[in-house]
């Protein structure tokens, strides 16, 4: 049995409680710092910002704090065992400073990088966008030319989106000289663009931009949509159709969630489609990023003590926990349409319970990997309405601080029922 929940209320951070002596919690909210990332991060594509030398190192994104890349190591004797073979590669992974070097990565002197950060005034451009590129640039994992464009509505200046960037950048890697002379570097790099998410007009003034900033170089353009969800089509279709790469790669990274059910899930899929290949299009999932889900790996496939035990002969239930201790703080915006079950629930929480509940997969590449995942959500019943509990946090004073409810927040809607604690409860077929 799995049981899930998830909150962004402290009114609400208890999990649902097992009787059982042999359950599992997870528990999100973890520090990341060296981030192992063996396929499955991007679903379905893999992302080149960095090297493309080793057959493994491409199903890759770094975007957490000082996060570094993996690169798996082949499996170098035909004669091992699969599993011997998966240990190896979940065990192995290179530093930054063991790939190649920066021109190889970007495709050569000769060309640039641009990346566009639609949403940049918002949550996760400040809190792990910004950071996880400045953490790519201290660690010389950027190309040599490159330029970062921040892009929202929000009226601001280049020095402001600057002010804004510097707040949230720290030197949270391990080799910190030079620091605070690598953020100005980094900080010089950055520039802003204030439009709309649906105007072929501003994108073509920040195609303009882009243009003068890549000053003739073959340009490759990366757009990481940090924006609600049910703004996605339009800006896709924006930048495909009047900020396109002219003579390099045009890729575009799109945040969970995917929609608000299959249906619209499939409908954005179709509409992408419209204006992308799936080649140029990144789904990620940043839980799948993290130290402790990368170990998680680590411990099932590298660990001769819990690889014959991990099973449902031995652990009775695994719960899954996600608890945040500060409330929407502004971003009704996005939340409220969402809400926690698929803010978290449908894609983080899932990813996690797939990696822990699935078989051996029969290499490390992506799509084995998926496969494996999807035979473990094949196999469980759909959720039944009396198998979960859903709620709202209210204002509540601790220590004297009085907290604001859900509905207290000026970006929510003073009548709104979207639940932002969920529990569910999950038996295998
Ligand atoms: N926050 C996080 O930690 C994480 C977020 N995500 C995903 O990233 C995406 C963005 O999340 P987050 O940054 O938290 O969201 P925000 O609510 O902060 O929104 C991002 C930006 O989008 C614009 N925006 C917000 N609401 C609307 C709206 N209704 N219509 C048009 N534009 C709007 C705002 O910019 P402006 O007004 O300047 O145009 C805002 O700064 C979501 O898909 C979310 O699931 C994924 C992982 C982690
Ligand atoms: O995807 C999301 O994740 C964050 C929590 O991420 P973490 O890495 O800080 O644990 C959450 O706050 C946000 O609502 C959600 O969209």
């Amino acid at each position: 049995m799995a049981t899930l929940s998830s909150t962004n209320s402290p009114s609400y951070a208890a999990p649902l409680s097992s009787s059982s002596s042999s359950s599992t919690s997870f528990y999100g909210g973890c520090s990341h710092r060296r981030v192992a990332m063996p396929g499955g991060l991007l679903s379905g594509a893999s992302l080149r910002l960095g090297c493309n030398r080793h057959p493994f190192s491409t199903n890759v994104v770094r975007m957490q704090d000082g996060a570094v890349a993996p690169t798996v190591n082949p499996v170098k004797n035909e004669n091992e065992t699969p599993f011997k073979k998966l240990a190896e590669g979940f065990a192995s992974v290179k530093l930054p400073e063991e790939t190649a070097d920066r021109n190889e990565c970007s495709g050569g002197s000769g060309s640039t990088v641009s990346i566009t950060v639609v949403g940049a005034s918002g949550d996760l451009a400040k809190k792990k966008i910004f950071p996880a590129l400045f953490a790519l640039y201290y660690e010389d994992c950027l190309p040599e030319h490159f330029t970062i464009f921040g892009y929202a509505r929000t009226k601001m200046t280049d020095e402001e989106l600057r002010v804004m960037i510097s707040r949230t950048l720290t030197c949270r890697i391990d080799k910190r000289e030079n620091c605070e002379e690598k953020m100005d570097q980094f900080l010089k790099r950055c520039f802003y663009h204030a439009g709309q998410y649906d105007s072929q007009d501003n994108f073509a003034e920040l195609d303009m931009k882009l243009r003068q900033h890549e000053a003739g170089r073959v340009s490759n353009r990366l757009f990481y949509l940090s924006i609600p969800p049910n703004i996605f089509i339009e800006a896709v279709k924006c930048a495909s159709s009047s900020a396109s790469a002219a003579n390099g790669w045009t890729r575009v990274i799109v945040e969970k969630p995917f929609g608000r059910d299959s249906e619209s899930s499939a409908a954005l899929t179709k509409s992408l489609k419209q204006y992308l290949e799936e080649d140029q299009i990144f789904r990620i999932d940043h839980y799948l990023g993290k130290e402790l889900v990368e170990n998680l790996s680590v411990l099932r496939f590298s660990n001769l003590i819990f690889e014959p035990l991990w099973s449902r002969q031995y652990i009775r239930n695994v719960q899954l926990i996600f608890s945040e201790d500060f409330g929407t703080e502004g971003r009704g915006g996005y939340f409220d349409h969402y809400g926690i079950i698929r803010d978290i629930m449908q894609n983080h929480l899932l990813q996690i319970l797939a990696l822990f509940a699935m078989e051996t997969p029969v290499s490390l590449d992506a799509e084995d990997i998926r496969n494996e995942k999807v035979k473990v959500l094949r196999s469980m019943r759909p959720l039944q309405l009396d198998d979960v509990v859903v709620g709202q946090y209210k204002s509540h004073t601790k220590g004297g601080t009085t907290y604001p409810g859900y509905t207290d927040d000026k970006t929510v809607p003073s009548d709104s029922l979207t639940p932002t604690f969920a529990a569910g409860r999950s038996v295998h077929r």
